[in-house]
C-alpha cells in the first residue's frame, strides 16, 4: 500500500478558515434563529464595479467569437504584464519579470518548489497561515512542537515591537515571508524598516517573499506598497499580489509574481528562470476572461474603481475599530489595512472567538490561528456589507461587562 506522505502527517488538522466556518456552522444549528454575521474570513462582498465588470463580462463575449477566442496564455496577456509593471512598478520591470497567476496563495503554494524542502523558513509572528502551512506540506518544515512547527523561525511582532520583527533573529541563508499590510495586525512597514529588511537579507543571503496583497489599502503616502520601492530589492526579493482584495477578485481568480532578474541563487543560477520553468510545467496560466478583467482594472477607471473599493472596505474597518476602541480594548489596523487586530490579555483566542460568537453571532478570526503570537488577540474583518458591519459594531456592545 502507498504510504502517506508524511509532509501532510505533520500538518494540523484543518486549515483556519474551514475551521472557523466548522464552528460557525456548528453554532449555527445549535441556534437556528441566530443572524450571524462574519467578520471571519477576508472574503470580498461587494460587487465588482461597471467598468471592471465590463471588463470581465466583455473577456467572457469574446471567447464566443472566432476572431476574439484565445486558448492558453502562459506567463499571461503580454500587456496586461506591461500594464502591471507600469501601473504598480514604474514600469521598472520587464514583462519576463511579471508572472500572472490564479491568485496570491495559489503562487504562495508553487513558490515553495523554487526552494523545496529543507530550506530554512522564516515568518512574522503571527502571519497569513499559507506561508508555514505551505512550507510544512513541502517538507521545509517539520511537526508541530505544541507551540509551533519545527525548522520554521517564528519573529514576533508585537505591540512591544511596534509590529516589526527583531531582524537579529531573520535565520541566514532562508526565505522569509514578509507582508505588509500585514494580514493579521495591519501594520505597514515603514521605508526606514523595509530599508533595514533588505539590507539584512543581503547580508544573511536570505531571499523575501513580500506579499503585497492589500499594498491598495495604503493611505498614507509615505508607506511603501511594494518591497522594489527600496534600492537593492531586486537582488533578494520577490513579490506577490493580488486583484483579490483590491478588485473584488477573491472568486474571479486573478494574482502576479514579481520575480527580478537579478535575484539569483547562492550558485549564480537564475530565479526567475526556474520561476518561469515551473509555472510553464504544473501551470496553465490564469483565466483569460480573469485577465480581461484585470486589464480594465488598470486602466484610469479601473485604478478610480479599485480605489473606490478599497476606500468602502477602510471605512468599515474604521467603524469596527471605534466599536473595538469604544469597549476599552487595545487594538491596531484598519488604517493603511481591512483588519483590526484587537488584544484580550490572557485570555486564550479560541474562547474570545467562542464568546463573541456566542453573545454577538458574530464570527472573528482567533488571532492563535496566525502564529504563537497570536495568542490573546482576534482579527476582525472589514470585508462585509455596510450593514452587516454597522448591525456587528452594535452586538460587540454585548461584550461589555
Ligand atoms: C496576505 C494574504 N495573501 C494572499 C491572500 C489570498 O490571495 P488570493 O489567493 O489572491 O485571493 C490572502 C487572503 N487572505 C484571506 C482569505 C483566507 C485565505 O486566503 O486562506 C484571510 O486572511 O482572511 C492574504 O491575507
Amino acid at each position: 500500500m502507498i504510504k502517506r506522505n508524511k509532509c501532510i502527517a505533520n500538518i494540523k488538522a484543518g486549515y483556519l478558515f474551514p475551521e472557523i466556518a466548522k464552528r460557525r456552522r456548528e453554532f449555527a444549528a445549535a441556534h437556528p434563529e441566530a443572524k450571524i454575521i462574519s467578520l471571519g474570513v477576508g472574503n470580498t462582498t461587494e460587487p465588482i464595479l461597471p467598468h471592471i465588470d465590463k471588463g470581465l463580462t466583455e473577456g467572457a463575449k469574446r471567447l464566443g467569437t472566432v476572431e476574439g477566442y484565445l486558448g492558453y496564455t502562459d506567463e499571461g496577456f503580454l500587456e496586461l504584464r506591461e500594464r502591471i509593471s507600469k501601473v504598480f512598478y514604474q514600469g521598472k520591470f520587464a514583462p519576463d519579470e511579471v508572472f500572472i497567476s490564479d491568485g496570491a496563495k495559489c503562487d504562495i503554494g508553487r513558490l515553495q518548489l523554487l526552494f523545496g524542502a529543507g530550506t530554512k523558513v522564516a515568518v512574522q509572528d503571527p502571519s497569513y497561515p499559507v506561508y508555514v502551512d505551505g512550507s510544512v506540506l513541502i517538507g521545509a518544515a517539520n511537526g508541530w512542537t505544541g507551540t509551533g512547527y519545527e525548522g520554521i523561525a517564528y519573529l514576533p511582532c508585537t505591540a512591544e515591537n511596534n509590529y516589526f520583527p527583531d531582524l537579529s533573529k531573520l535565520p541566514s541563508d532562508s526565505i522569509f515571508y514578509f507582508c505588509s499590510p500585514n494580514n493579521p495586525t495591519g501594520a505597514v512597514a515603514n521605508r526606514v524598516q523595509l530599508t533595514e529588511l533588505v539590507k539584512a537579507a543581503k547580508e544573511k543571503g536570505t531571499v523575501i517573499i513580500f506579499d503585497a496583497a492589500y499594498a491598495e489599502y495604503v493611505r498614507d503616502p509615505n508607506l511603501p506598497k511594494s518591497i522594489f520601492e527600496i534600492e537593492g530589492a531586486r537582488e533578494c526579493a520577490i513579490e506577490v499580489n493580488s486583484f483579490s482584495k483590491p478588485a473584488g477578485f477573491t472568486g474571479v481568480r486573478l494574482g502576479w509574481t514579481i520575480v527580478p532578474k537579478e535575484l539569483k541563487y547562492a550558485g549564480g543560477e537564475s530565479v526567475n528562470a526556474d520561476w518561469a520553468r515551473i509555472c510553464g510545467t504544473i501551470f496553465n496560466g490564469a483565466s483569460n476572461i480573469a485577465q480581461w478583467g484585470a486589464l480594465a482594472a488598470l486602466d484610469d477607471e479601473g485604478v478610480k474603481e479599485m480605489k473606490e473599493l478599497c476606500d468602502f472596505y477602510l471605512g468599515s474597518a474604521k467603524l469596527i475599530r471605534e466599536a473595538v476602541q469604544s469597549l476599552g480594548i487595545a487594538c491596531v489596523g484598519g488604517d493603511n489595512s481591512p483588519y483590526i487586530w484587537a488584544r484580550f490579555p490572557g485570555r486564550d483566542s479560541w474562547e474570545v472567538f467562542a464568546e463573541i460568537l456566542e453573545k454577538c453571532q458574530v464570527v472573528t478570526t482567533p488571532g492563535s490561528g496566525f502564529g504563537p503570537a497570536g495568542q490573546s488577540f482576534i482579527r476582525f474583518s472589514a470585508f462585509g456589507h455596510r450593514a452587516d458591519i454597522e448591525e456587528a459594531c452594535r452586538r460587540l456592545a454585548r461584550l461589555k461587562g
